[in-house]
């Protein structure tokens, strides 16, 4: 079973001085080395916590890449989770689960004209690889089965849901909109039918 191998305090965020725990875990079948970052012992609280599920995006977290809106939704939640508490949860599932090389080639067909989901289904993959069992079972790890899940996706809410972690409220994140990512955020809207909340 998952469980909680160590936990750490530290400082996060683009000033470091938002207070979080950071968290490993045990038995993670994958092998994958997913985090949790717990802000204001969210976890310890008896109510259901803000919860964030970031899937890795090297180009876009640390390099904040024009192509996508992940470091700027990150950006968000460290600040949100630092002012209400709330448990973040870092899943190495770069490129909806592609990986890195394959999302770089994706990127490729994207210069040549495709979106981002005909590029993933050129090099043939599906829309998103992404499996949710390993989150739903880091937050059960720390007790949490009633959440209010950060997303503008549909598809993260039926998944975790399915996986028996109940959803009491969906906060959206705000539309980072900026020059390179204008046809990558239509498309999630149109075709991934995420839902976007303008300022
Ligand atoms: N294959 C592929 N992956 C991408 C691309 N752009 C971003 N990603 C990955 O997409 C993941 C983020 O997923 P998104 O679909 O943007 O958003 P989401 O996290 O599912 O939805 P929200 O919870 O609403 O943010 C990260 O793993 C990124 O690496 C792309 O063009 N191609
Ligand atoms: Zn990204």
């Amino acid at each position: 079973m998952v469980n909680v191998r160590a936990r750490v305090p530290f400082k996060v965020g683009l000033k470091s001085n938002i207070s979080a725990d950071l968290l490993s875990f045990n038995e993670l079948e994958s092998g994958k080395e997913h985090v949790a970052l717990v802000f204001r012992d969210a976890d310890k609280r008896n109510e259901a916590p803000l919860v964030r599920m970031h899937s890795e995006c090297l180009t876009g977290d640390v390099f904040h890449s024009s192509r996508c809106d992940c470091g700027e939704q990150l950006d968000e939640t460290i600040e949100k989770m630092g002012e209400e508490g709330g448990i973040l949860l870092y899943l190495r599932q770069e490129g909806r689960g592609i990986g890195l090389y394959n999302k770089i080639d994706a990127y490729e067909l994207q210069s040549q004209g495709m979106n981002t989901y005909e590029a993933n289904n050129h090099l043939g993959f599906g829309d998103d690889l992404r499996d949710f069992t390993e989150a739903a079972q880091m937050l059960k790890a720390l007790g949490m089965t009633q959440i209010r899940l950060i997303t503008n996706n549909p598809k993260k809410i039926r998944e975790l849901e399915e996986l028996g972690i109940s959803i009491t409220e969906v906060v959206g994140t705000k539309a980072h909109v900026k020059d390179g990512n204008e046809n990558y955020l239509k498309t999630k809207a149109s075709h991934g039918k995420h839902r976007f909340h303008f300022d």
